[in-house]
């Protein structure tokens, strides 16, 4: 069988998309996600999400780590399922889905930049030297001065197998301050096992964390990420994170056809 596939790409954490509107998408095969994310092997991406039907809303996200294994929200992955999902005809300019951590809405412009509404966050752990939350993702945020030489991928695996997060482990974002409201940040994803060019929940992460520990007062933030530029906003009542926006170009790359032995 021959498989359509589109790639999209949102600040360099790139994606392999693919309509299941039908159902056909054998869901379980994990040697078969992995294998179309593999660089060398397959198509490549850092995950691959499904766009499938949904009762209520536009359409249903099904997110899988590059890995193979399902796993909790990607904010990019999101952003590029809506601009995925206009380029299938299922939306115009705005969307309402479900995702693995329930409802999102987002807007798309003329010029594919995505705002995609994230979970709301109520719980900010702070400790000595990093700050840990979830944004539909956990992520542990750690301030560094050498973010530029920094090893991401040693570090970041130091972290995320540590007795901190246990089996389930942690995304890792490491964190430059530029300006009041700037922030550059490197991020080490988990179910890829290496760094990223970018993660939309890790810098949504940052952001909050960045505000809820008093380095920026701003509720909009600019993230500087190794693949582009990012934008996240919020509004905050007493350590609540309310109306937070994720915010950034979401671009099509190319679509083909795969043959598949299932
Ligand atoms: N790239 C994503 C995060 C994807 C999920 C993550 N790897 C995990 O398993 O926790 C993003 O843009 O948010």
């Amino acid at each position: 069988m021959q498989l359509t596939f589109y790639k999209y790409q949102g600040t360099g954490n790139d994606f392999v998309m693919i309509d299941n509107r039908s159902e056909f998408f054998p869901k379980n095969n994990t040697k078969l996600v992995a294998q179309l994310c593999d660089r060398r092997f397959g198509i490549g991406g850092d995950g691959l999400i499904l766009l499938e039907n949904h009762p209520q809303y536009d359409f249903k996200m099904v997110y899988y780590n590059s890995d193979g294994n399902e796993s909790s929200m990607c904010g990019n992955g999101g952003r590029c399922l809506v601009a995925f999902a206009k380029q299938m005809g299922v939306i115009e300019n705005k969307a309402e889905f479900e995702a693995v951590d329930g409802y999102h809405y987002a807007t798309i412009d003329a010029e594919g930049i995505v705002a995609l509404q994230m979970k709301d966050v109520d719980t900010v752990n702070q400790y000595e030297d990093y700050t840990f939350l979830n944004t539909g993702s956990p992520h542990h945020v750690q301030l560094v001065d050498n973010l530029v030489e920094l090893d991401i991928k040693t570090e970041g695996a130091k972290i995320r197998y540590s007795d901190l997060y246990g089996k389930a482990g942690s995304n890792v974002n490491f964190v430059y301050q530029l300006a009041n409201d700037i922030f550059a940040v490197r991020t080490y994803e988990r179910g890829v096992e290496d760094e990223t060019l970018s993660c939309g929940t890790g810098v949504t992460a940052v952001a909050i964390a960045m505000h809820q520990t008093g380095k920026t007062n701003n509720n909009i933030i600019d993230l500087n990420v190794e693949g582009g530029k990012l934008k996240v906003q919020f509004d905050v009542d007493n350590g609540n994170y309310t109306n937070v926006f994720l915010i950034g170009p979401a671009t099509f790359v190319f679509e083909g056809k795969i043959d598949l032995d299932f």
